[in-house]
């Protein structure tokens, strides 16, 4: 029977949306503990929301990320992050997707060591996405998931399911259905709550965690707000205290000048960190969007090969194995492809090379977007890394400076490449406001992080290339024949995918024109906006 909305409304949170068929998931007590949630944390992630803004305008007065004066004690003390518990000393390959029923049996069942549930990148946050999501890992954890598909097939769990690690929303995003005291919760403090309440006992009894990731800190503080909120959650659940356990995904640049704070704010539970790529060039992007002379290519030619990623991934690598913790890796683009085998070769040969930089440069494990992926990544790893991990090797050679961590990467902008970042803005956008937080695109996984490279690249392109007399020789702001590259272009093309879009049936399809219209006010505005998944989070039900 469904839980009257007064009666929510009365008891902790007050509901919106159609909540009727999660009445099992949002009962009383789960509700009561996410009102605890809100009112112990709320004012500390708004505090720390401002902080990041008045860092930025920092930056865009001219300074830069350096590492902090403050805490340099905690960068050169010695000190190493608790145990890592034995389910995850392994983690070779990991494989990560949204929380839809079907993707979570067959994650679970791909052979991977260990299944990142996304309620972030992949996921569209709609009320539904996150609710069944947090049923369907339930089941999950109960090891009762099953689902039958339309064309009737089963699917159910087999004997050796990979390791849950389940990932929030990042602490930016409100979740406007579940509200404490006339404010919307945080979409964090739900999707850690309603996960932590329903399972943690359960998993923490078959000492399975519960495990997260956590994603696009930007400091130290942030890390440390994530471990209070998981100190008052095990206290509250009767859970021995450090027993939920942490990966933290470096993905933003000024995270990356504070890795060694990070885990010393989460020593207690903190199993490692994990090279998010896609969202860390985004995080280039935005934080350095005042500095003409760090503007990035187009996306294609900005591979980890680059040396402002190559500084950042050996630096996660030496910092990790000198505190104990894993230095994971990070997610190629590629999928496989249907119906060609050629190409399909050369998608897999560039998942393997990446695989192999990764092993060989010290990694511990990395993740995969696909399940037919698993046996790729596997294998390289199974060849380059005999043991479990590979924490003995320190890379005491590695010496990274705050130069090479902010080095722009010089390169080019085809007519393709521009054209190819509307294209998959706008199809993002468009299946995103759809429901649909991850598609692909051209054989390329896209989801929100790789979206906001796409839509940032242009405003930056676009408004640099606006300003006469100014020129950037690294990346020169127009095409190779020296055609402009202008608003003019940018509508035309925005217009003309559109248009392709809404008479296609592709994800996102009736949703076109609206995408478009999002992405025409973000990319004219005269600031780039700080995350494409706030303005359109006003569009989802
Ligand atoms: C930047 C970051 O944050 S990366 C992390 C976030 N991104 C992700 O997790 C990407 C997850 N991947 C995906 O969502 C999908 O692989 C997509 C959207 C890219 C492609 O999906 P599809 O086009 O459906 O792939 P495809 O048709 O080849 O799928 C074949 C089968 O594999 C399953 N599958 C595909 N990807 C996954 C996955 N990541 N987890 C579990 N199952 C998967 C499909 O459900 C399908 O199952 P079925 O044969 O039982 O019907
Ligand atoms: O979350 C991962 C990323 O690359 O972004
Ligand atoms: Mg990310």
């Amino acid at each position: 029977m469904a839980v009257p909305q007064e009666r929510l409304a009365t008891g902790a949170v007050a509901t919106h949306g159609d909540t009727a068929p999660y009445h099992r998931l949002l009962t009383p007590p789960a509700l009561a503990f996410l009102a605890g949630l809100h009112r112990r944390f709320e004012p500390r992630r708004r505090a720390l929301l401002a902080a990041r803004a008045e860092r930025q305008a920092a930056w865009d007065a001219g300074q830069l990320p350096d590492f902090r004066a403050d805490t340099r004690a905690m960068r050169e003390g010695d000190w190493r992050v608790a145990p890592v518990p034995a389910a995850l000393r392994d983690r070779r390959v990991e494989i990560t997707g949204p929380v839809e029923r079907k993707m979570i049996i067959n994650a679970l069942n791909s052979g991977a060591k260990v299944f990142m549930a996304d309620f972030e990148d992949s996921s569209a946050p709609t009320l539904a996405n996150q609710l069944d999501g947090q049923q369907n890992l339930i089941d999950a954890v109960a090891g009762t998931i099953a689902y039958r598909s339309p064309d009737g097939r089963d699917y159910t769990l087999g004997a050796d399911p990979a390791v849950l690690v389940v990932r929030p929303r990042g602490w930016h995003l409100p979740e406007r259905h579940l509200e404490v005291d006339g404010e919307a919760m945080a979409g964090a403090l739900v999707d850690f709550g309603l996960f932590a309440f329903h399972n943690a006992r359960a998993l923490q009894a078959r000492d399975r965690g519960p495990y997260f990731y956590l994603p696009k800190l930007e400091a130290m503080e942030e890390a440390a707000l994530w471990d209070g909120v998981m100190a008052h959650a095990e206290a509250e659940l009767g859970l021995p205290r450090g027993c939920m356990k942490v990966t933290v995904l470096i993905e933003t640049l000024p995270a990356a000048f504070q890795m060694h704070e990070i885990l010393y704010a989460l020593r207690e539970r903190a199993v490692g960190l994990n090279c998010g790529r896609w969202d860390y060039i985004f995080s280039y992007l935005k934080t350095l969007r005042a500095h003409r002379d760090r503007l990035l290519p187009e996306r294609g030619q900005v591979q980890m090969t680059v040396p402002f990623l190559k500084a950042y991934s050996e630096l996660l690598i030496q910092t990790c194995h000198r505190r104990g913790a894993f230095a994971m890796g990070g997610m190629a683009a590629q999928i496989p492809i249907k119906g060609d085998e050629a190409a399909n070769a050369a998608a897999l040969e560039k998942v393997r090379a990446d695989k192999l930089r990764e092993v060989k440069a010290g990694h511990d494990g990395t993740w995969v977007a696909h399940p037919a992926l698993v046996p790729v990544a596997q294998a390289v790893f199974d060849q380059h890394m005999p043991g479990p991990n590979q924490l003995d090797v320190l890379r005491e050679d590695v010496q990274v400076t705050r130069e090479q961590l902010l080095a722009p990467a010089c390169g080019t902008i085809t007519r393709e490449g521009f054209d190819n970042n509307v294209e998959v803005a706008l199809r993002y956008t468009a299946a995103w406001l759809d429901g649909q937080g991850c598609v692909p695109i051209h054989h390329l996984m896209e989801d929100a992080a790789t979206a906001e490279i796409a839509r940032a690249q242009l405003w930056q392109w676009l408004h640099y290339a606006a300003r006469p007399g100014e020129r950037n020789d690294c990346v020169p702001l127009e095409f190779a024949d020296g055609a402009p590259i202008d608003m003019a272009l940018f509508d035309q093309l925005l217009a003309a995918h559109a248009h392709r879009l809404r008479h296609s049936d592709l994800p996102g399809a009736r949703r076109a024109d609206e995408a478009a219209a999002l992405l025409a006010d973000l990319t004219h505005a005269d600031a780039l906006g700080a995350f494409l998944t706030l303005p359109a989070y006003d569009h989802l039900p």
